[in-house]
């Protein structure tokens, strides 16, 4: 069975919203706006380094979330990035459908739409393309698109970029801990560290008041690193609050993810976040997973536990993280 695309229906011309989509009342934007006057944290790579440590430590405890800048990443490389994704998204509906995954069989890579598991449960306003990036002996390049004919080389330019901001971005968060800048990445797999592409493409919505294009929800990676098209949407979720996350351009958003949180114990913040959708823009968002592999245990840093800070976090492998998450049960 094909699904019913999110950019299919919405190409179709829709005046109101399909009711699979409209959210409870408590969830809906309209009734719960961003807070005016707060901003995240905004953190230059280009500061001397102990200052730049001292910055990222502070937004992961208190935010789970920043935004870089001075990084290094070329503009022209993050707008290619963008220009092959878009035009993934604008190549005709059946030719999409050749790459269509299949979660439910355990085909998670390729083209892709989220369908409700039950009646009740509301589906989110998008459709995404899911694919490994790295490394580079686990990734299928048959599931990545071949059209535009510059995707693969594009992404594997990124990809390097994204793997070197990643070593650079787990040394700041090891010594903002107190401890050794590799600590981090050699709990997270070394040189075997996965990294996946997602890319969100929202199209417009006739009632984005009502919808949500991700609900809110955690990273379950170690980070997530994404970049997002000129259409904001972004919200992240502070002291019982949704805070709107600016566009800044070719700043690269930095988010907290679950694995993180365990291995500091806590300390730092797995950021809660969803994303809102819009009535003429199409919003596209491309999100980098920084993951362990599946069969690497992951629990609170030995380092960080003693006996006034016992471990508030039991220890398991991330395919066991994984299953647990997908399937709602408790961690
Ligand atoms: O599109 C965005 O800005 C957020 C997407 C997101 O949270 C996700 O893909 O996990
Ligand atoms: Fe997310």
């Amino acid at each position: 069975m094909t699904a019913e695309r999110v950019q299919a229906l919405a190409l179709g011309g829709l005046n109101k919203l399909p009711a699979q989509f409209i959210r409870p009342a408590h969830e809906r934007p309209e009734n719960t706006v961003a807070v005016d006057g707060v901003t995240v944290p905004v953190i230059s790579l280009s500061q001397p380094h102990d200052v730049v440590v001292k910055e990222v430590a502070e937004a992961c405890q208190e935010w789970g979330f920043f935004l870089i800048t001075d990084h290094g990443i070329l503009p022209s490389l993050i707008q290619r990035l963008k220009e092959v994704g878009q035009e993934f998204f604008e190549l005709p509906q059946e030719e999409k459908e050749a790459y269509a995954n299949d979660a439910a069989c355990g085909k998670f890579e390729g083209y892709g739409t989220r369908m409700t598991k039950n009646l009740e449960e509301k589906v989110e306003w998008i459709d995404y393309y899911f694919h490994l990036m790295a490394p580079a002996s686990k990734v299928n390049y048959d599931v990545w698109p071949k059209n535009p004919p510059a995707y693969r080389g594009v992404t594997e330019e990124y990809n390097k970029e994204i793997l070197r901001i990643t070593d650079n971005l787990l040394q700041l968060l090891s010594e903002g801990l107190g401890l050794e800048g590799k600590v981090l990445k050699s709990c997270l797999g070394d040189e075997e560290l996965e990294l996946e592409m997602k890319i969100n493409m929202y199209p417009p919505c006739p009632q984005p008041e009502l919808a949500l294009g991700v609900e809110p929800h955690t990273d379950m990676s170690a980070l997530t690193i994404l970049v997002p098209n000129d259409v904001p949407g972004l919200q992240v979720w502070k002291d019982d609050n949704w805070v709107a996350v600016n566009l800044l351009e070719n700043a690269l958003f930095v988010h907290i993810g679950d694995q993180i949180e365990v291995l500091s114990n806590g300390k730092y913040k797995s950021v809660l976040h969803r994303s809102l959708v819009n009535k003429e823009c199409t919003r596209m968002s491309w999100a980098v997973f920084i993951v362990p592999p599946h069969e690497v245990n992951i629990g609170p840093l030995s380092e960080l536990v003693n006996d006034q800070n016992q471990a508030k976090y039991s220890t398991k492998t991330y395919a066991e993280y994984r299953h647990r998450k997908f399937n709602k049960l408790p961690q």
